[in-house]
């Protein structure tokens, strides 16, 4: 098994990962610091599969446990639904010494996390991502949040888990397109930060794509230790965190404008880090080669590099409601190489728009 430490001082914790460890979830629970009433909330796709295994694994070494699901998709990554988990909680009589277990991926995660924050001022909160997104990225860091109709994780906080365990068994159920749109925030980490790791991608594609071990335990331990140092740096993006947001001023947009349904986060992603290599490309900062590099990576991972049927208008209001915007500017971040990336609010209204007309498929 691998661990990687998030280092935060008093907020310190491991991110395990490994193959079929959920079985120990009941004994890694019992290392931390905790009280006796654990809640898992996950959605019934997940619950199907897994909810079973994980609850016994609690239960079985003596916590009491109970569950509660919430409806599959990002639109009901919600104020209406944390209404429903906050009633649940009151329910089943959770303390300040309870636990919440997030099971699904980054939409459970987020959510989950959002109600741990904010329950009794903040109770004790462990991930257990299930989805390559949920692993590599969104179950680390405590960004939690729920979306509002006009704008992705507007309503949230910083609340950071107290454990993580990604246990690579799982990804097998996972739904090509959903193994896929995880694999966009992986290449995002080799494009902001570690260029041998994007050459890792680029020539392990098969292996990525066909979930063999060796490949996606090093592919999910190289994103959680990027993802932990970036946070560890700067746990509540003040300021280098905001790297980690490469893609997703023009991702998020696109979300926002096709009301969360017609793209999965790591697509839209995928199409926003097309745009902000145009950008680079445009402002002279990245050379012709290496934005080939980063759309042959998406699209050999098959991924969306362009986007169909939406008004470019329309992205770009979308955009104003970025969490990057400062005083009414909007900031990109825009790889100089791979490996390397600015944060910039260099960049003209005619760059954007020209940028989204090529995009438009
Ligand atoms: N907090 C963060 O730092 C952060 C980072 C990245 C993304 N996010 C958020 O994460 C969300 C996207 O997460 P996602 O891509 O995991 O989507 P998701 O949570 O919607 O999961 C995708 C689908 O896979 C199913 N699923 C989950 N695990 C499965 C398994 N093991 N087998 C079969 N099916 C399974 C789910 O039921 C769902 O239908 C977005 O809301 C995004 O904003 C947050
Ligand atoms: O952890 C971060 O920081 C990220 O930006 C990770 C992103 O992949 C993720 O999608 C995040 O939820 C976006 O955050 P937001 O603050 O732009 O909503
Ligand atoms: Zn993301």
């Amino acid at each position: 098994m691998e661990t990687v430490k998030v280092d935060l001082g008093v907020r310190s914790y491991q991110i395990k990962i490994g193959e079929d460890i959920l079985a120990n979830l009941g004994a890694y629970l019992q290392e931390l610091d905790i009280g006796s009433k654990v809640l898992i909330i996950t959605n019934p796709l997940v619950n199907s599969l897994y909810g079973s295994e994980v609850k016994e694994a609690i239960a079985k070494v003596g916590f009491d446990v109970s569950k509660a699901l919430i409806s599959d998709g990002e639109e009901y990554k919600s104020l209406e639904t944390a209404q429903d988990l906050y009633d649940k909680a009151v329910g089943v009589g959770l303390d300040r010494t309870s636990t919440i277990v997030a099971l699904g991926g980054g939409v459970v995660g987020d959510i989950a996390g959002f109600i741990a924050a904010s329950f009794m001022r903040g109770i004790n909160f462990v991930q257990v991502p299930t989805t390559v997104l949920a692993q590599v990225d969104s179950s680390v860091g405590g960004k939690v949040a729920v979306n509002h109709p006009q704008g992705k994780n507007l309503i949230g906080d910083f609340y950071q888990p107290k454990l993580v365990v990604a246990d690579k068994k799982v990804l097998s159920t996972l739904e090509e397109r959903e193994l896929k749109a995880g694999l966009a925030e992986v290449i995002k980490y080799g494009v902001i930060w570690d260029q041998q790791f994007f050459a890792f991608l680029e020539k392990r594609i098969d292996e990525i794509l066909n979930l063999e071990t060796d490949a996606i335990i090093k592919l999910v331990t190289r994103s959680c230790e990027i993802k932990a140092a970036v946070v560890a740096e700067d746990e509540k993006e003040e300021g280098l965190r905001a790297i980690l947001n490469y893609g997703h001023t023009i991702g998020h947009a696109l979300e926002a404008v096709t009301n969360y349904k017609k793209y999965r986060h790591g697509e839209a992603v995928a199409i926003g880090m097309v745009a902000a290599a145009k950008l680079a490309y445009k402002r002279g900062l990245l050379d012709s080669a290496a934005l080939e590099r980063q759309k042959e990576l998406i699209s050999n991972f098959g991924l969306p590099v362009a986007y169909h049927n939406l008004e470019k208008e329309q992205i770009i209001k979308a955009l104003s409601k970025d969490k990057k915007v400062k005083n009414g500017v909007i900031r990109f971040i825009l790889a100089n190489q791979i490996g390397k990336v600015i944060i910039t609010s260099d960049l003209t209204e005619e760059n954007i728009r020209e940028t989204l007309e090529e995009l438009g498929g």
